[in-house]
């Protein structure tokens, strides 16, 4: 009779690889890993240098609970609690969309701005916060900038508030409850607006994945027939907020992109730069400038 094998970290990593995979979990392998790091305590990196190691029988145990919840169809961030975003550990609930690496794209170009105009303080407002990922990381980047994040969730606020007290930047975040610019009295302009909206059309809304559009905020996804329902009255808010020269950056999806870049072109104030696109090659990131 052969003796079973050890669950060591690399036998268990495995087994629940294939046990997601056959579930039809889209990163089987990348999700284990984020478990067993997470219920081990330690930075995903760490697994690697101890795939013989045995864990003890809390560490199963909590490895166990959370294989069962994310085989459950939970997304592993609300499973774990959190999700990275430049790095930074941002915590998420079901309040507030789990920040996407695509939107690390708006945080490089923000900060690529800033520093072409040489204008380290500049004042910045975030459209539609959320876990707050974007406000936090341009803070924690550029250490004079001031923000305001709004969103009109006061749910998904109080996670970003959470976000940024846990990274040492809330002093130089407002957060505001409004719907777009609505309430934000003050500052009357901004040097730069950011937003990452609601920008899934009805259509593609209903081909997304049940993980995504039954567990994240609809509010956070959902941009309306055309995609553009937020967008459309955002630009034409963000032309009467932006000072003189101020910028404009919008995550967008690619199958919208054509569309917004007409809006930008047909709002008056504002003048379209060219599209940003992302590491795949599609359209991510739509621009514009505040004329004189
Ligand atoms: C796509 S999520 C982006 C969240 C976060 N900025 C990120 O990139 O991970 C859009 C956010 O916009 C908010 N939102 C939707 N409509 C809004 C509106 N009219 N005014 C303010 N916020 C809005 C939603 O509550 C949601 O938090």
């Amino acid at each position: 009779m052969t003796e079973e094998a050890p669950w060591t970290i690399g036998r268990l990593l495995t087994w629940t690889t294939d046990y997601f995979a056959e579930r039809g979990v889209e990163s089987p392998r990348l999700d284990a890993e984020v478990l067993l790091a997470h219920a081990r305590g330690c930075p995903r990196i760490a697994l690697y240098t101890a795939f013989e190691e045995k864990p003890d029988d809390e560490t199963r145990a909590r490895f166990k609970d959370l294989v069962r919840r994310r085989a459950g169809g939970s997304p592993v961030a609300h499973v774990v609690g959190y999700r990275e975003f430049y790095s930074l550990e941002m915590s998420v609930t079901p309040d507030v969309l789990i920040p996407r690496p695509e939107t690390e794209l708006l945080v490089v170009t923000l900060l690529d701005r800033l520093k072409e105009r040489e204008q380290p303080e500049a004042v910045i407002a975030d459209i539609g916060t959320g876990s707050g990922a974007v406000a936090v990381a341009v803070a924690k980047q550029a250490p004079k900038a001031s923000l305001t994040a709004i969103d009109k969730s006061p749910a998904a606020l109080a996670v970003a508030q959470r976000n940024a007290e846990k990274h040492g930047v809330a002093d130089r975040i407002r957060f505001v409850e409004s719907d777009l610019l609505g309430a934000v009295q003050d500052p009357v302009r901004f040097d730069f607006i950011v937003s990452n909206p609601p920008y899934v059309t009805t259509n593609e809304l209903a081909g997304l994945e049940p993980e995504v559009r039954d567990q994240e905020p609809r509010l956070a996804l959902d941009g309306g027939p055309e995609g553009v329902t937020v967008i459309e009255p955002l630009l034409a808010q963000a032309a009467g907020r932006l000072a003189p020269g101020g910028g404009l950056l919008i995550e967008i999806g690619p199958s919208i992109a054509e569309r917004v870049e007409r809006l930008i072109e047909a709002t008056p104030g504002l003048g379209r730069r060219p599209t940003i696109k992302d590491l795949a090659g599609h359209a991510r990131v739509v621009e514009a400038v505040r004329s004189a």
